[in-house]
């Protein structure tokens, strides 16, 4: 007797559709058989122990098939929902390799054409556009170089929109990669943030970012109210209809952004941000920058880092239920599953979509990934 067979009669319902099935069996002999056989698993099923549970135990045959494992996914990943990092030099020619952040360069504006034409040839649908000022006196106590109209950032806006129209341009909006002391806004001169005119000089550079071209801008500083400063100097603007505003609603302060500081040239000079970017443990607080910002006037939220904050990532799904949430696989935990896969803890490839199916679990649909270039590979098979 089969273990089906066995489960099928510890059930009465099932039970009874097997007599009505015994009922239907066309001859005489026939039903005698069925009858004996049917009396014979009841007797047998009564005595094993073996098996507990009813039929509602049994899960396996529902993914039992690879497409039917994928029916299992709520949301699958899919091309479409990857922002691709991009870290752009004021040096033009530069193709640096960034040592902690495996895989990844640092470009100067004419070397982006060339990587991204294999990219968006593969499907690439969006990329996050990071401006590093190398040069030597670039930095300021302003950020002035932000919306230098002839900086990295904005001739690759221009650049990028022209050579791939199908290509939805994002850009970072911060000033910690283009001031002197490193951090994200205007400061006083006790070192700490001026929150006002941070905001002033934040909703500036995002407007020139909305005005060269960009299709989204996306401010990751963290001063309070600058969603509502930029979505007022859009709406003044007149663009306010055709850009969307991101924010970085829930930016937690921490170790995982070391990478992207080697790579943006970023580390502050002094101290750390632990005052503007959110603590650890402060899910409330993230719940309150949520909802603040979207009513603000953001149109998407979004989560950074992404795996250790996979409870701020649902709440922001049930807090902002009619917007979609990004989320943002920071450097450090792009870097760790890469140190991870080479020490052999496990397949690379296998973690890069156990982690990303986790944070689409968790309620985001978009996805700012280093790994969006083997992703496009990856999901073609
Ligand atoms: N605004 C971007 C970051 O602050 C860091 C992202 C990363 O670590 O990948
Ligand atoms: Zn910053
Ligand atoms: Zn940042």
């Amino acid at each position: 007797m089969s273990f089906l067979q066995d489960l099928a009669f510890r059930d009465s319902a099932s039970d009874r559709r097997q007599m009505a099935r015994v009922h239907s069996a066309s001859t005489i002999d026939d039903r005698r058989s069925h009858i004996s056989r049917a009396r014979s698993y009841a007797s047998t099923s009564a005595t094993s122990v073996s098996i507990s549970g009813d039929i509602s135990s049994q899960l396996h045959g529902g993914y039992s098939h690879p497409l039917a494992r994928s029916w299992q996914a709520e949301r699958q990943l899919t091309k479409s929902m990857l922002i691709y990092p991009l870290f752009i030099s004021d040096i033009d020619d530069e193709e640096t390799l960034i040592p902690s952040l495996p895989d990844q360069h640092r470009r100067g504006i004419n070397k982006i054409v060339a990587h991204l034409e294999p990219l968006v040839r593969k499907g690439l649908r969006s990329v996050i556009l990071f401006g590093v000022p190398l040069a030597a006196g670039a930095k300021d106590a302003l950020g002035t170089a932000a919306d230098d109209p002839h900086g990295p950032v904005m001739a690759s806006i221009r650049l990028i929109r022209q050579r791939f129209p199908q290509l939805f341009v994002v850009v970072d909006v911060c000033l910690c990669e283009y001031t002197s002391h490193g951090h994200c806004g205007i400061l006083r001169e006790d070192g700490s943030l001026n929150n006002e005119s941070s905001v002033d000089r934040i909703s500036d550079v995002a407007l020139a970012y909305a005005q060269a071209g960009a299709h989204c801008v996306a401010p990751s500083d963290m001063n309070d109210g600058r969603i509502r400063a930029i979505k007022l100097k859009l709406i003044e603007a007149g663009i306010a209809h055709q850009v969307v505003l991101m924010s970085y609603a829930a930016k937690f302060s921490g170790c995982l952004y070391g990478p992207f500081r080697d790579a943006a040239g970023s580390v502050p000079s002094f101290g750390d941000r632990k005052c503007y970017q959110l603590p650890h443990g402060g899910r409330g607080l993230a719940r309150r920058a949520i909802e603040r910002d979207i009513g603000e006037g953001a149109d998407i939220i979004m989560v950074k880092p992404a795996s250790q904050y996979l409870d701020i990532i649902s709440d922001a799904k049930e807090i902002g239920k009619n917007m979609p949430v990004a989320a943002y696989h920071v450097s450090g935990e792009f870097a760790m599953i890469h140190a991870a896969a080479k020490a052999g803890v496990f397949d690379l490839k296998t973690m890069a979509f156990e982690t990303t199916e986790g944070i689409l679990r968790a309620g985001a649909t978009i996805i700012v990934s280093y790994f969006t270039p083997q992703f496009l590979d990856w999901l073609e098979s």
